[in-house]
């Protein structure tokens, strides 16, 4: 809205800023004016100075008469003699000179009379009257000239006006402009805010768009706090209900914790009394024999007859179905002289126990799993094979490796940990250590070494302070378990079969010894306990003579004679309680010095093979085994602390 009048002004200043050359440009519009037959256009002066029409109205009859007055001026000077042509020339031109010329009658070359060249005073007449003309004329230019003057200077004030006008205005459109900078900068500025309007609007849109998403989830939630609330308080209520029980029922924990306490300690009481009942039971099974005679002791024997290679029973033994503590060898002698009836001979024994040869290994077990209970109550417990070769040692002691047909040791060994298990409920805890050695030829040989066999270590048996026997360089294996212990018989088969390669049927004429340590804890109730189970498969115990046996033959012979009769003198020793007891006589006693003492529980297969021509080895065991079952050691006591 500002442009416009800032257009106007820069026009209106155009024309008149040369307001000078204006006037001169009405020169050449002047000249054009003469050339132009038609009338003089006033108006056109009149639109440069801005419409003042009066004077240019005067102006043109005025330019009119001074172009007449001009050209009769320009006539003047060579008037004398070139009058004429002169006249003549501007005839053509200006018309009018002729009509102002009119009035004095002499128009020279028009329709005038021609003065005669003598009429001098005519001529000066014409003269005089051109000259009087000539000087109205020029007053009336003076006058013209004059008006032109006042014109001239009231447009030079108007100029004046209108530079001063101009200047006001050039300050209004410098202002203008100063304004219309400031607008840009506005307008920038209001672009800006117009499209932070637009961001912003935008936003707002989605921020009315999350906006209704939120009351819904708002409205969503607020129900399923309604539902939570609800739920909250019927399981507050549940809670107070519970509360309530738990109250009651802590009450009752309290209540039976302090029965369970009493009860457990019952219970310990319980246990202890059963060790004694039990140990009472084993001495007295001990101390009743064959002979009815009463006798305390702890070494029981126990015979077990092998069954024939076809099954059943040689002739020779016999076996009292009502009795199962007898065993008679029957042999019958032929007569020398024929007259008489062949005479038979019975040995009669008596044992703890006589297994026939349907037994099985269950049956057999069974009357040996009290003594194993013993080992956990913290007594020693040592059971040992004897017998010749092929009498059924080894399977007595190992048995095969079927459920049905396994052995003394490894069913020792479940029982052992089963044990252990139920004790731990009553706050026992049982740590176990085994190891495995071969006696041979009086030379020690860990069956559980699995190290290089040209590394393999000597051994000796060494007897601690406190009386414990221990063989060094031997492998303690710590085992918690089971399968751990029948892995370790597994090595130790293995071991054997080794050695029995290298040297046939070497297992008859080696000793080995399975040692289980069993240490016990009671930290509830500050008891302790320590014990050892042995388990012992003896050397084949058939004598030779000493004419058939030679070289390593007879070697092995006197190192098996020497230790199993140095068993049995020890034993008797034990028995006869003399002063002297001749352990270190051989490797086997010394091993078994403390399973085989005072303090321990002792039971001694004697293992018999029923052909006929095992006669005279049955009986020398048999007489060996009654011997040892004679014995009375005294009774054992439980390492306890
Ligand atoms: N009670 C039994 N019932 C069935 N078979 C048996 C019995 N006792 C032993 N045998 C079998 O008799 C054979 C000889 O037994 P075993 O090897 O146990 O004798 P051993 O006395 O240990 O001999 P060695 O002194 O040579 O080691 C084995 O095949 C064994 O399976």
């Amino acid at each position: 809205m500002s442009r416009l009048p800032v257009m106007t002004s820069k026009r209106v200043l155009t024309s008149s800023s040369s307001s000078s050359e204006n006037i001169q440009d009405m020169a050449p519009a002047q000249k054009k004016l003469r050339k132009d037959p038609e009338p003089v256009k006033p108006h056109a002066a009149a639109t440069i100075i801005g419409g003042k029409r009066p004077v240019a109205a005067t102006r043109a009859p005025i330019s009119r008469s001074a172009r007449a007055v001009g050209a009769a001026t320009v006539a003047v000077g060579p008037s004398r003699g070139v009058l004429k042509p002169s006249v003549a020339s501007a005839a053509p031109k200006g018309g009018n000179v002729k009509q102002t010329a009119a009035p004095t009658g002499t128009k020279p070359g028009g329709g005038g009379t021609k003065r005669h060249a003598w009429d001098l005073k005519g001529k000066v007449s014409d003269m005089e009257g051109k000259l009087r003309n000539y000087q109205s004329k020029v007053k009336s230019v003076n006058e013209e000239n004059d008006i032109l003057k006042g014109t001239m200077a009231e447009s030079k004030t108007r100029v004046t006006e209108m530079e001063r006008e101009l200047k006001r205005q050039q300050s209004q459109i410098s202002e203008y402009e100063d304004e219309l900078h400031a607008l840009s900068g506005v307008r920038d500025e209001l672009e800006k805010v117009s499209s932070d309007k637009s961001t912003l609007q935008k936003e707002l849109s989605n921020l009315e768009g999350k906006y209704k998403v939120m009351e819904t989830l708002r409205d969503s939630q607020e129900t399923e706090l309604q539902t939570l609330t609800m739920k909250l308080s019927v399981l507050e209520s549940t809670l107070a209900r519970l509360q309530g029980t738990l109250r009651d029922t802590e009450e009752e924990v309290r209540s039976l914790k302090e029965t369970v306490a009493e009860q457990k300690d019952e219970l310990h009481a319980g246990e202890m009394e059963r060790r004694r009942l039990h140990n009472t039971i084993q001495e007295l099974k001990a101390s009743y024999n064959v002979g009815k005679r009463l006798s305390t002791g702890n070494i029981r024997v126990f015979c077990r007859v092998r069954p024939l290679v076809d099954g059943g029973l040689s002739k020779h033994i016999q076996l009292p179905t009502s009795d199962i503590k007898t065993i008679t060898l029957a042999k019958t002698e032929e007569s020398h002289v024929g007259k008489t009836a062949d005479t038979q001979k019975n040995y009669n024994f008596s044992f703890d126990r006589v297994f026939g040869p349907g037994a099985s290994q269950q049956e057999v077990f069974e009357e040996i799993s009290l003594l194993v209970q013993s080992a956990l109550d913290g007594y020693n417990v040592c059971c040992f094979a004897y017998g010749q070769t092929g009498s059924g040692k080894t399977y007595t002691m190992e048995g095969d490796e079927f459920d049905k047909t396994r052995g003394v040791i490894p069913r020792a060994v479940q029982q052992i940990f089963r044990a252990a298990e139920k004790l731990a409920t009553q706050g026992w805890e049982f740590t176990f250590t085994a190891s495995f050695v071969e006696i041979y030829n009086e030379t020690l040989r860990d069956l559980l070494y699995t190290g290089k066999a040209s590394k393999r270590p000597e051994h000796e048996i060494r007897k601690s302070a406190n009386n414990e026997v221990t063989i060094t360089n031997l492998t303690y294996e710590k085992v918690s378990n089971e399968d751990q212990v029948l892995g370790l018989i597994a090595l130790a088969n293995q071991n054997r079969s080794t050695a029995q390669t290298a040297q046939n049927d070497r297992s008859s004429r080696s000793h080995s010894v399975f040692q289980l340590d069993i240490e016990g804890v009671n930290a509830g109730r500050d008891v302790k306990c320590k014990s050892t189970l042995c388990l012992v498969d003896l050397a084949g115990s058939e004598r030779m003579l000493k004419s058939q046996s030679q070289g390593e033959r007879f070697k092995e012979m006197t190192a098996i004679n020497g230790s199993l009769s140095n068993l049995g003198i020890v034993i008797s020793a034990l028995a006869n309680k003399e002063s002297y007891v001749p352990y270190r006589n051989s490797k086997l006693t010394y091993l078994l010095q403390g399973c085989l003492g005072g303090n321990s529980k002792t039971l001694m297969f004697v293992n018999i093979a029923p052909e006929s021509d095992s006669f005279g080895e049955t009986l020398n065991s048999l007489r060996f085994a009654s011997k040892v079952n004679d014995c009375v050691i005294g009774t054992a006591s439980a390492n306890r602390k």
